[in-house]
């Protein structure tokens, strides 16, 4: 560790204004870590880091804030941590003062480092401007947090999580008084109440207000008693069917908070307890045995899932990415191979799940008051389901703070949502939670698949059924990881200065959405509808062969993510390997044409 008495020194880096902004970190950071890795880049001179990290500030993305923990503001730290407290605070009690005064706010954290203490500070922030916190006293999953804030009917939520990115991130979900992650306008009055209120208190420090305020409560055990009772709504038809079922099945939380709440889930279904993955099961900040925490991966994160799963001759993995609001699947084929479902493809049988589900149970509700949402960057086979059965679907933005937001909006008017999706395998089963709930959607798959092995069917075969009811729709969706912004805008502006481009290698372009800037070529006044984003890179292609192909950057990660897909109508004569070669070279031609990752230097996702 660095010398701290160097705090008082000179800093002199042929700057003032760094020299400022250095002094400037080093008396208000009361954290001795990060204070010594200001002064360990003084000392190494990293100048043009320092400044970055100094003079910019992190902005909500996707997820509310996420980035590295380390010193500076672009960063997550104690410093950011009680700014943006101290911020969001503030505006709660301009927004909605009474809700905030008498019910408070929730806050919980994932297992990473420090997450629980940035929830302290978080509380701290928030019991000093006369707000109860309801601060859980132990890690939880994200949906159970979000969960918390309709059943108290809070102000807000606040969720300490970076989800599944690497163990160095950290990050700050928003949750309004409607239990959805924040939108427009509540994001950008937050980034302006921060701003003016950047000045930290001298008692944001104090964790022992935790222990004497009377503003503080422990939500837990309440909480998880009635998320589970609530559950128990999602469960349809005999427990002990799926007691004696024949499936056997393996899950992992991923190193995160998982095992012991879907454990519970398994047991208020009634479903027999899955296969542990030994080395994964406990929460660990650091996930040795995985490259990203992520089990949007596939198979080179569900890696010991298979070894754990094979070895005890289970036919189904469930996982959790570490906050348990994603959820993975994979089932062995019967040449004993692992087939690791995409995120569309689990989206279209939950989706099925969900409306066969409800109607089994609600068999009078007309369907034209029900719906379904998904992302826009998702399959269309809602859609395609929605126009075949008659329900409605509506597709959004990414993030599930639009769905959620969507969703509400539309029970309000008297609908029902049944289910809402991303392909990133985050899936909103019921509204319980009004976020993306792997602790749920995983049991309601469990319960399913048990009845499809009760029956000698699988759910591959069940996913096969439902293309050829409502047409293939095959998706090929990835990334590449670009850490270096300029590069992601030189991509993006020779995609838009001459024009936008009119073919692609030799696939027509018939139609272009730029959610960036707000165009679409399809309609007349050439506006798109979805909301305009200038704060994220998206470019849609409509090619002439039907195929759609979506460029976008990732608002959680350093990221380009590309989204494609071919869909056939049910009776189509083509085979699924057929339409999935077609589709391979379409995407291929976009990548290579559009994206240009050797001449960019982009790094493709391994394994
Ligand atoms: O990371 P999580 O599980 O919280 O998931 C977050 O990131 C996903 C990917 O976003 P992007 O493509 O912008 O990285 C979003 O779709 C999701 O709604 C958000 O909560
Ligand atoms: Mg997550």
């Amino acid at each position: 560790m660095q010398d701290l008495s160097a705090k008082e020194a000179d800093i002199k880096t042929g700057s003032n204004k760094l020299d400022e902004e250095i002094q400037s970190w080093l008396s208000i950071d009361r954290n001795e870590n990060t204070c010594a890795e200001i002064l360990k880049m003084v000392n190494e001179r990293n100048y043009s880091e320092l400044e970055a990290m100094l003079t910019n500030r992190m902005a909500f993305g996707t997820a509310g804030l996420r980035a590295r923990m380390g010193p500076g503001y672009t960063c997550m730290n104690d410093v950011t941590v009680i700014q943006t407290s101290q911020g969001f605070g503030k505006y709660l009690l301009e927004a909605q003062e009474s809700l905030a005064k008498e019910n408070g706010i929730a806050i919980g954290f994932d297992a990473r480092h420090n997450s629980a203490r940035f929830a302290k500070l978080a509380a701290v922030a928030m019991i000093r401007l006369g707000i109860p916190v309801h601060l859980f006293s132990d890690y939880t999953p994200t949906p159970l947090l979000a969960y918390s804030v309709r059943k108290y009917k809070t102000a807000a939520g606040i969720m300490i999580t970076a989800s599944h990115n690497p163990k160095d991130d950290n990050g700050y979900k928003v949750f309004w008084s409607n239990g959805a992650q924040i939108i427009p306008p509540h994001d950008r009055n937050i980034a302006q109440h921060i701003l003016e209120n950047l000045e930290i208190h001298p008692e944001a420090w104090n964790l022992d207000l935790l222990g004497t305020s009377k503003l503080r409560s422990d939500p837990y055990a309440d909480i998880f008693s009635s998320y589970y009772k609530d559950l128990e709504s999602y469960v349809v038809g005999d427990k002990n069917c799926l007691a004696s079922s024949k499936l056997k099945l393996t899950y992992t939380p991923m190193h995160g908070v998982g095992q012991k709440f879907m454990k519970q889930s398994f047991d208020v279904f009634g479903l027999n307890q899955f296969v542990s993955v030994l080395e994964q099961c406990d929460p660990d900040p650091d996930f040795p045995t995985v490259i990203f925490p992520n089990p949007e991966e596939g198979k080179s994160a569900l890696d010991l899932a298979m070894k754990a799963a094979d070895a005890n001759g289970s036919d189904v993995i469930i996982a959790n990415d570490p906050d348990a609001d994603r959820l993975a699947c994979a089932e062995r084929s019967e040449s004993g191979s692992w087939h690791v479902f995409n995120g569309n493809e689990l989206g279209s049988m939950l989706g099925t799940i969900a409306y066969e589900n409800f109607k089994s149970t609600n068999p009078t509700i007309p369907n034209e008051k029900l719906y379904m949402v998904a992302s826009t960057v998702s399959s269309k086979f809602l859609k395609s389901m929605s126009q075949r059965e008659g329900f409605m679907f509506e597709e959004c933005l990414t993030g599930f703070k639009w769905m959620a937001n969507y969703a509400l909006r539309k029970m309000a008017e008297g609908y029902t949502c049944l289910f809402a999706y991303e392909e990133s395998i985050g899936y909103m089963y019921g509204t319980n939670v009004m976020d993306k709930d792997g602790i749920s959607a995983g049991p309601v798959l469990a319960a399913y698949a048990s009845k499809l092995y009760n029956e000698g069917s699988t759910l591959s075969q069940f996913l096969h059924s439902l293309y050829s009811k409502y047409g293939y729709h095959i998706s090929n969706d990835s990334y590449y990881l670009c850490y270096d912004p300029p590069t992601i805008q030189t991509i993006f502006r020779a995609l838009r200065e001459n024009g936008y481009p009119t073919s692609c290698g030799k696939y027509k372009v018939v139609n272009i959405r730029d959610v960036t800037t707000g165009y679409d070529s399809s309609f007349e006044d050439k506006k798109s509808v979805l909301p305009t984003d200038p704060s994220c890179q998206m470019l849609t292609f409509s090619f002439d062969n039907g195929c759609v192909g979506t460029l976008r950057t990732s608002g959680t990660e350093p990221k380009i993510k590309y989204y494609t897909e071919i869909i056939s109508p049910p009776q189509s004569e083509l085979s699924k390997d057929e339409l999935a070669k077609q589709l391979l070279d379409l995407k291929n031609t976009l990548i290579e044409t559009f994206l240009q990752p050797e001449k960019y230097g982009l790094k493709a996702k391994t394994g």
